[in-house]
């Protein structure tokens, strides 16, 4: 059922409001995986049926048979990518791909060895990056290149909404071609990417309660759908924490959940707006056996010159507002998310 853009929206799961993903299709016939859709890579891989069974990570998840798919085109060029932490090693592969009802042909990595870490944690299969196309490792045609020079598109725009709340499905969803409006409210406000050829803008300051305290003199703020947290540099993030009294623990930044509910708001100075975070956003209730965790979305990154420094706005900035990436205009919107 295709809508009048040409696309069904693909809804996306929503693990613990840090992993979120949905299906696509690749292979005749369809082999359906889960998939990331990450503003911050521009490859698509997905685990391989010859990965070495030593690989815990890929044996656990869904595999890519090319034998038993009668559109499958033999490639064999390696790949390698690497993330903030993790790696994917593989080769290339080419066979039809759909994502969101729309059938492209693509070149693909097909994982034969993948990093225990983290992704024996993952509850998706594979990346589908959403990046641009000359961040795309090999030079490979991203997807959404692909569907847009098909021109099924009504617009050259892709939309996510990540809900917030993991008891509440879908929890969230990818357009392509438009905006939902079922999921946000209001008018959208956008800002130029400060560079053709990332899905990143320029940051004009990071206030805690009304004081700006860090990115005085702007800087660079990447929009990432494949992100859990919030990113900034280490030493602004550690003093952010130090200012709402979070203290450190091994997997990141803790508050006692009593005073949750006097937290500041953390607030983001984009374009000529500005997008707060009350502790609703940035803070991760959990209940655990031995009491309530509250864990505060927000990680210390350093990344080095030229990229960085640099914040990473991700999953629980973007389950607040609404984001539309339109790579018509090389601009991004935001809108509040219902
Ligand atoms: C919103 O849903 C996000 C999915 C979870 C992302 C993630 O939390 C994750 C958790 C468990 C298992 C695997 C992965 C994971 C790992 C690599 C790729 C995709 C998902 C990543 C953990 C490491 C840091 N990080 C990135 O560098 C990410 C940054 C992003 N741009 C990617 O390129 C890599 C996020």
């Amino acid at each position: 059922a295709h809508n009048n853009n040409g696309t069904v929206p693909t809804p996306l799961t929503n693990y613990l409001d840090t992993q979120y993903f949905g299906e696509i299709s690749i292979g005749s016939p369809a082999q359906m995986f889960n998939v990331v859709f990450d503003t911050g890579s521009a490859n698509l891989w997905v685990p391989s049926q010859s990965c070495s069974p030593f690989s815990t990570a890929c044996f656990t998840h869904n595999r890519y048979d090319a034998s038993k798919s009668w559109t499958y085109v033999e490639n064999g060029t390696g790949f390698s990518i690497q993330y903030a932490s993790g790696s994917v090693r593989g080769f290339l592969s080419e066979d039809v791909v759909v994502v969101g009802g729309i059938p492209v042909v693509q070149v693909f990595a097909e994982a034969t060895s993948l990093s225990a870490l983290p992704f024996v944690f993952a509850k998706f299969d594979g990346v589908l990056g959403m990046g641009y196309p000359h961040t795309a490792i090999d030079g490979i045609t991203p997807v959404f290149d692909r569907i847009m020079s098909q021109h099924v598109l009504q617009e050259e725009v892709f939309s996510i909404y990540y809900n917030r709340d993991p008891k509440h499905s879908p929890g969230g969803e990818l357009v392509l071609g438009g905006t939902d409006p079922n999921y946000y409210t209001g008018t959208f406000s956008y800002m130029n990417t400060r560079e053709v050829g990332k899905w990143e803008v320029t940051m004009k300051g990071v206030s805690v309660g009304t004081q700006m305290m860090f990115c005085t003199e702007s800087c660079t703020a990447v929009i990432d759908t494949g992100s859990s947290y919030i990113t900034g540099p280490a030493s602004s993030v550690s003093l952010l924490m130090k200012t709402i009294g979070a203290q450190q623990d091994e997997s990141g930044y803790r508050v006692n959940c009593d005073g949750v509910q006097t937290l500041p708001s953390v607030t983001f100075r984009l374009g000529d707006q500005d997008y707060a975070l009350t502790h609703e956003d940035y803070i991760l209730w959990q209940s655990q056996i031995d009491g309530d965790v509250c864990t505060v979305t927000f990680r210390g990154l350093d990344v080095p010159p030229p990229t960085g420094p640099i914040w990473i706005l991700g999953a629980n900035f973007i389950a607040r507002y609404y984001t539309e990436f339109d790579r018509r205009n090389n601009r991004i919107g935001f809108a509040a998310a219902v």
